[in-house]
């Protein structure tokens, strides 16, 4: 049972060797700080911490570099209107990226290096690719020469001839770039500064980096010539990810990354969720409505990550409901231990626990580890934690791996209904906890933690068992066509914030 990773590059499913045994260098295309991170960039962040946790969970030993690009027109487009500076608007989202971050338990990277942190290396790469005959300056910019790479267009699988074509048309005197550039295919590594823009000294003049090359560079400083996954939106695939590999290998003759790994992306209507196109939402809109973070977690890991997903207000209120009977497995634990008697000296792997968990990174989030107060079993269910390994060893089927916990979480929250209203579980109270167990420590493999608090978007008080009941007593009374009665039991939940859609295939209900 070995993991398989499809990998962008081969355009197959692969059993996942690293480069060095039991390590994997990673690096994740991170954000352009000039705005607050929209639903896309949650999606892409969420899925690529649960592929570092579940890599981790296996036992490897990740370094994890996710970056952030802060040199960007659209950086310094906003600094004018603000009357402010590139630096300060960056600074300022990327604070404002931490803290989303931190509600949705995504947790940190090693490290996020900047553009305008890397400067030295940047110009170090592009100096090579010069020296090598990859790049030739024009004017104070240098462009990278595209046909001097033969197997450029090997990861998009766009064809040089295909590209001319389809570029020649665009290139006008209009557009002084193209004039500049050799072949209309040609992409800019270094740009002249422009009066007014912040700029850096170079063998080339005054200027700021293209965008791909602060990628090819930040990877090269980090984690060296060659990597073991390289991640971003399936959005970056082409150009930027194959100029990065144009890039990259031409200077050190050696494979970028051995996996590369695309996020389908976030729709709206069956458009790309984007600032450019006005049609987004913002992770802390999102959650201030309110929506808990963890449903906003369910949402993205409920589909399969190379997929693209639609947001629409239905699919948030069914990964709320879907997250309220995980946390009600999540909390039976804390809600029923003590009364379950489940003593302290069962005590074994203590507060981190975690079969296979040897992450030596603390999320930036309070972990949801079984509670410290709180006795853990010896092991975990080696059958569930099988079938959990089982489906998302394929490709990080996530929602496969769902799939075996949220049984798991029904059957708990059954017990826990059970050991209210009859005083007693079915099953016994040892098997109860290891289930338990297993629950939690595989569902933080998926960042899902629960607080023990009552979480403050459900102010009705009902659980989802109970909600359940209220709905089969009001499906009776319609049955018996009182009606009174069914109005009554809809409009309580109503006043409790809980809403009841009829339909043709039946009766479902959110919380509001
Ligand atoms: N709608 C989306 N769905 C999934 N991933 C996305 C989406 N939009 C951006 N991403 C990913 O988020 C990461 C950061 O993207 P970046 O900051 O370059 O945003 P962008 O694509 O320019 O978005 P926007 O145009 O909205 O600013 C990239 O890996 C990108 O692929
Ligand atoms: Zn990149």
């Amino acid at each position: 049972m070995t993991l398989t990773i499809y990998n962008t590059l081969t355009r197959r499913q692969e059993p996942f060797e690293t480069v060095e045994p039991g390590k994997v260098k990673m690096y994740y295309c991170g954000v352009t700080v000039y705005d607050y991170c929209h639903l896309g960039h949650a999606r892409a962040c969420i899925i690529w911490d649960v592929v570092r946790r579940y890599l981790q969970f296996l036992g490897y030993e990740v370094t994890y570099i996710q970056n952030f690009t802060d040199i960007d027109d659209k950086i310094l487009n906003r600094a004018r209107q603000e009357n402010s500076s590139m630096e300060a608007v960056a600074e300022r989202y990327i604070q404002a990226y931490f803290e989303d971050m931190t509600r949705l338990n995504v947790k940190e990277a090693d490290a996020y290096p900047r553009a305008t942190h890397t400067m030295n290396g940047i110009q170090r790469l592009i100096f090579e690719l010069e020296q090598k005959g990859y790049a030739y300056p024009a004017d104070g910019d240098v462009y990278y020469a595209v046909k001097q790479f033969p197997e450029y267009g090997k990861l998009s699988g766009r064809r040089l001839e295909d590209l001319q074509a389809g570029a020649s048309g665009r290139v006008d005197a209009e557009d002084p770039e193209g004039r500049k550039k050799q072949e209309p295919f040609d992409f800019a590594l270094w740009k002249a500064a422009k009066p007014g823009e912040p700029a850096w000294e170079s063998p080339w003049g005054a200027g700021r980096p293209g965008w791909h090359i602060e990628c090819s560079a930040m990877v090269r400083d980090r984690l060296g010539d060659t990597i073991d996954i390289h991640a971003g939106g399936a959005d970056l695939i082409f150009p930027h990810h194959e100029n990065e590999i144009a890039q990259s290998e031409a200077v050190t003759g050696k494979s970028l990354s051995h996996y590369w790994m695309h996020n389908g992306m976030v729709k709206v209507n069956g458009e790309k969720m984007s600032k450019s196109l006005g049609n987004f939402i913002t992770i802390r809109e999102l959650l201030d409505r309110p929506t808990d973070p963890m449903a906003v977690r369910l949402f993205v890991l409920q589909a399969h990550y190379r997929k693209p997903i639609d947001f629409t207000d239905e699919a948030i209120a069914a990964a709320t409901n879907g997250w309220h009977t995980l946390r009600e497995g999540l909390l039976f634990g804390h809600q029923y231990g003590k009364q379950l008697g489940w003593s302290q000296e069962t005590g074994g792997q203590g507060e981190q626990g975690g079969q296979g968990s040897n992450s030596s990174h603390q999320p930036l989030a309070t972990s949801n580890s079984p509670d410290s107060r709180l006795p853990t079993p010896d092991s975990l269910l080696p059958e569930v934690v099988q079938r959990f390994k089982a489906a998302v060893n394929d490709d990080f089927n996530f929602p496969n791996g769902l799939a075996v916990l949220q049984p798991l979480a029904k059957e708990l929250a059954r017990e826990g209904n059970l050991l209210v209203h009859q005083g007693k579980t079915e099953t016994s109270p040892e098997e109860l906890q290891r289930q338990w167990y297993t629950l939690v420590t595989l569902a933080e493999v998926l960042g899902f933690t629960a607080e023990i608090e009552p979480d403050t978007t459900t102010n009705d008080g009902l659980s989802d068992t109970e909600i359940e009941a209220m709905l089969e007593q009001r499906q009776a009374a319609r049955k018996a066509k009182n009606f009174a009665e069914s109005d009554r039991i809809r409009d309580e939940l109503q006043a409790r914030g809980i809403a009841v859609i009829d339909s043709r295939d039946g009766t479902r209900w959110h919380r509001n």
